[in-house]
């Protein structure tokens, strides 16, 4: 079997050998690296300031080896911070009116591929499968092309691939899709991104879809093509979320919403993620509902994001404004409707409060997958579970067909939404659970990590 390689923009490195790591990614990551023994690369999320970083830093976990490079303040600002968080992630989720195109960026971006490259190189063997993760790395393949390397080499996309008319509004489209026409195989998440992505290739005459539109063929070279829903460790999130209803903390949590029923909202502070629109929604659904006023607690959980970039130092104090303007609004002397954690909480503790919640509210405008929608799912008693009212822009939404469905703009459909989630009889939310839940348990992160893998590696 041959060595596994990873890179990706973030790695998380186990604090020390044998701990559990904080996501399901990072799991399945690790699993499959240590089976086949392998290296995982990126970013350590530190700057060098302006000197140029020189050596990786080289941890060594069981069969794993973490290589980790330290950036430039200048690289961080035009790779990471510029082209990919204020260009391909707007463009891929669909807000041309978000993307900042600067060409200092742009070069940044492809200048920081290549220093990725040139680190990478001295590490691989001839026969190593190269696996990069996300829009920040795209053109990493076609800079180890141009170096010599032969290598089986796979990428896959975390986030949404937009169609044809929004993608080319990107000034450098045509080196994004020739950077990606440098793998063997190009993974999305759902069938709607491989659609896109092969629409957008004909459509402007670069390429052709072949054999049943698993393969295509631009730039003089042909390559496969797939959707690979990313999932989460279902077994293990579901035994966690036992466990933690007996957390000390969740029992607070549960002690102090005084038996009115939990709504849980859990997302990083992202434009894309629908959070203003679905404070809205609450206000507009106890506004429609009157009997529901001091008898539901909305939790919205909201860590920090990429403070650094504009918009999202703007949103920072929008929600929280929204936020207090809703409570003072509606809220009464014993009761506070919306409670606004922007923090971090870990995952363990998430459980429990998934499980406690009659409601999981996940409405972003437009998501590569969202995987808190699965955890909800997963964190649920069998014998009493809550509602997922999921938007159908989610990549989730391909699958959790149990879920209410909502289109996140139409304010006054989510707040319907929640009034059915709530009032759901007990036969029909087991029904719909169940359905998502065996659904879950078959497509977990490891059915992703396997299937990934064994397109990549099948000649
Ligand atoms: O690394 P950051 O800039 O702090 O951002 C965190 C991650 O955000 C994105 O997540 C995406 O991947 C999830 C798993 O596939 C998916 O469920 C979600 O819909 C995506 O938004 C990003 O793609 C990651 O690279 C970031 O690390
Ligand atoms: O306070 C928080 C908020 C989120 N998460 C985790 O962060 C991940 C978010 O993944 P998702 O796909 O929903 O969105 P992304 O942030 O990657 O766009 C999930 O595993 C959450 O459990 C967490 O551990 N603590």
């Amino acid at each position: 079997m041959s060595r596994l390689v990873v890179v990706s923009n973030r790695v998380t490195v186990p604090k020390k050998a044998g701990d559990a790591p904080a996501g399901g990614l990072a799991v399945a990551l690790q699993a499959a690296l240590e089976e086949r023994g392998g290296i995982w690369m990126g970013w350590s999320g530190n700057s060098s300031g302006e000197r140029e970083p020189e050596k990786l830093d080289i941890r060594e976990h069981g069969n794993i080896t973490y290589a980790l490079t330290d950036l430039t303040d200048t690289d961080v600002e035009e790779y990471y911070h510029g082209f990919a968080n204020r260009v391909l992630w707007p463009i891929c989720h669909y807000r041309l009116d978000l993307a900042e195109y600067g060409r200092k960026e742009m070069a940044g971006y492809f200048r920081v591929n290549r220093f990725f490259a040139h680190k990478l190189a001295p590490l691989l063997k001839e026969d190593d499968i190269i696996w990069v993760h996300d829009y920040h790395l795209i053109p990493l393949a076609s800079e180890l092309r141009q170096m010599g390397f032969k290598n089986k080499i796979g990428f896959f996309l975390h986030i949404p691939w937009p169609p044809a008319d929004v993608l080319f509004a990107m000034p450098v489209h045509e080196q994004i899709m020739r950077g990606l026409s440098q793998y063997d195989l190009v993974g999305f998440h759902t069938d709607f991104d491989l659609d896109n992505f092969g629409g957008g290739l004909v459509r402007e005459g670069i390429g052709e879809r072949l054999e049943g539109g698993n393969k295509f063929s631009t730039y003089g070279r042909t390559f496969k093509g797939g959707a690979y829903p990313i999932s989460i460790e279902t077994e293990a999130f579901s035994k966690y979320a036992v466990k933690a209803s007996r957390n000390t903390m969740v029992k607070k949590a549960k002690e102090s919403i005084e038996g009115r029923d939990l709504i849980i909202g859990v997302d990083r502070l992202d434009y894309s993620k629908g959070i203003t629109q679905r404070i809205d929604a609450f206000e507009q659904f106890v506004r429609l509902n009157p009997a529901y006023q001091n008898k539901v607690t909305y939790l919205q959980v909201t860590p920090k994001s990429r403070s650094e970039v504009p918009e999202y130092e703007q949103m920072q104090r929008t929600v929280a404004e929204q936020a207090g303007r809703v409570n003072g609004a509606l809220g009464q002397v014993d009761w506070t409707p919306i409670r606004y954690v922007n923090r971090s909480v870990p995952r363990p503790l998430l459980a429990g409060l998934y499980r406690l919640a009659k409601i999981g509210l996940v409405t972003p405008l437009r998501d590569g997958m969202n995987l808190v929608a699965k955890e909800y799912v997963a964190a649920q008693d069998p014998e009493d579970p809550g509602v997922l009212v999921l938007s159908r822009f989610a990549g989730a939404a391909r699958e959790l067909t149990g879920a209410l469905l909502v289109n996140p703009y139409d304010i006054e459909g989510t707040a319907h939404a929640i009034a059915r989630g709530l009032s759901m009889s007990l036969d029909e939310r087991k029904q719909r659970w169940e359905k998502m839940m065996n659904h879950l348990l078959e497509y977990d992160i490891n059915r992703w990590c396997d299937d990934f893998l064994k397109d990549l590696t099948a000649d």
